[in-house]
């Protein structure tokens, strides 16, 4: 089975290549604040996109013929995990989307690339609004506004597996499962989400697009209401404007004006004061939010688990770690498994091994 994945994020486009589990390519686009900043909104970087990965396709030389092209995506309505075949309703409500994340064009990518081709499918699998809360974890101060979560479902889920599956190999006598363990999953991208694993449900994550949790490269994460109401009526922006110091410009990319973490650390090295305050807040948030969830949890952790593109970072894991690692060991997986996951996921349904879910 030929397999196109393709994975498009806050800042940048991934995609990979299968032969049944055998990757023949693997590219990240990444794209900076700047390239972006030309699209008033996600949705407009439908075309940009896609032809970015047309493009990478050819300079590699992939024929364009797959079997299933499987797209991360999309902020549907809250569903249970699992993999789900694009359909008219998934698209109808991606381009009515109340809100607007990269991911979204990775189901309406996959779709219209899939259609180019006789006998191609087009998939999503655990897209970000996968819902497992528990339903202490729904209940805010306000009836108006419950919690719901919109975090790196397909992430977490893939690095806690691969977590299992290393102590499993590390003793085969005694197998362990993701459903077996409590875990504290931080994924640390373009947006960042911590988790509470309690045997195979994320009992509780925060909201990582809405302005909930921590702040991160292009998110506002929790912000003060009575502030944040006070610059709604104040006449100085639009809502999308608005919207926008929540998530896409905010975070790193509003105090600093770049989301990049390599570049950041150089004017810290270099003396930059406030970059330096900046990024420690932004680490101080994330271990403040893993504390959160070591109490969902009761204290009973096996590990904590980072990942993402900024665990790369030493910067900011060595100061993690200096926070958090009192609770529980601490285990860094840098960048994601999302690709893999995808590809993984489809060849398992199509195979017939995993159930094919009708998104209504
Ligand atoms: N080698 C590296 N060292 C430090 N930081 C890095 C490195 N590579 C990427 N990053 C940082 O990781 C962040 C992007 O992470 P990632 O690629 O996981 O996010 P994304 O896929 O664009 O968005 P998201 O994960 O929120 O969907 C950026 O802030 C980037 O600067
Ligand atoms: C759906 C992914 C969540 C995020 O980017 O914050």
């Amino acid at each position: 089975m030929r397999i196109l994945a393709i994975n498009p994020g806050s800042t940048s486009t991934k995609i990979a290549v299968y032969e049944d589990t055998t990757p023949l390519l693997v590219r990240n686009i990444r794209h900076s604040v700047g390239e972006l900043s030309h699209f008033p909104r996600v949705i407009d970087q439908f075309e940009f996109r896609k032809n970015l990965v047309i493009e990478a396709l050819k300079e590699n030389g992939i024929p364009f013929e797959f079997d299933a092209i499987v797209g991360r995506g999309g902020l549907l309505k809250p569903i249970p995990g699992g993999v789900y075949e694009v359909n008219d309703a998934m698209l109808d409500d991606i381009t009515h989307a109340m809100r607007s994340h990269a991911c979204n064009l990775g189901c309406l990518i996959a779709s219209e690339l899939a259609a180019l081709l006789p006998d191609c499918r087009a998939f999503i699998a655990d897209p970000g609004v996968v819902d497992e809360l528990d339903e202490i974890a729904r209940i805010t101060g306000s009836p108006l506004m419950p919690r719901i979560t919109i975090w790196h479902a397909l992430n977490q889920r893939a690095i806690a597996r691969r977590y299992a599956a290393e102590l499993t190999a590390a003793s085969p006598d005694h197998p362990v499962r993701y459903e077996d363990l409590n875990l504290i999953i931080c994924h640390l991208g373009g947006g960042i989400s911590v988790g509470a694993h309690h045997n195979g449900r994320a009992i509780d994550v925060n909201n990582a697009l809405d302005g909930e949790g921590p702040f991160s490269p292009e998110r506002a994460g929790t912000l003060p209401a009575g502030q944040l109401i006070d610059l709604c009526y104040s006449h100085r922006f639009r809502k999308d404007e608005l919207k926008k110091r929540i998530s896409g410009h905010a975070g790193l990319a509003a105090h600093l004006g770049t989301t990049d973490i390599p570049a950041i650390i150089k004017s810290i090295e270099d003396g930059d004061e406030k970059a330096e305050l900046v990024l420690n807040a932004m680490i101080y948030q994330v271990a403040k939010s893993i504390g959160a969830a070591a109490v969902a949890l009761f204290g009973k952790i096996d590990a904590i688990l980072l990942t993402g593109g900024i665990a790369h970072s030493e910067y900011v894991i060595s100061r993690l770690k200096e926070r958090v690692s009192f609770l529980a060991p601490v285990y860094v997986y840098p960048g994601e498994d999302e690709l893999e996951a995808l590809a993984v996921n489809v060849l398992g349904a199509l195979r017939g091994e995993l159930p094919i879910q009708v998104y209504k």
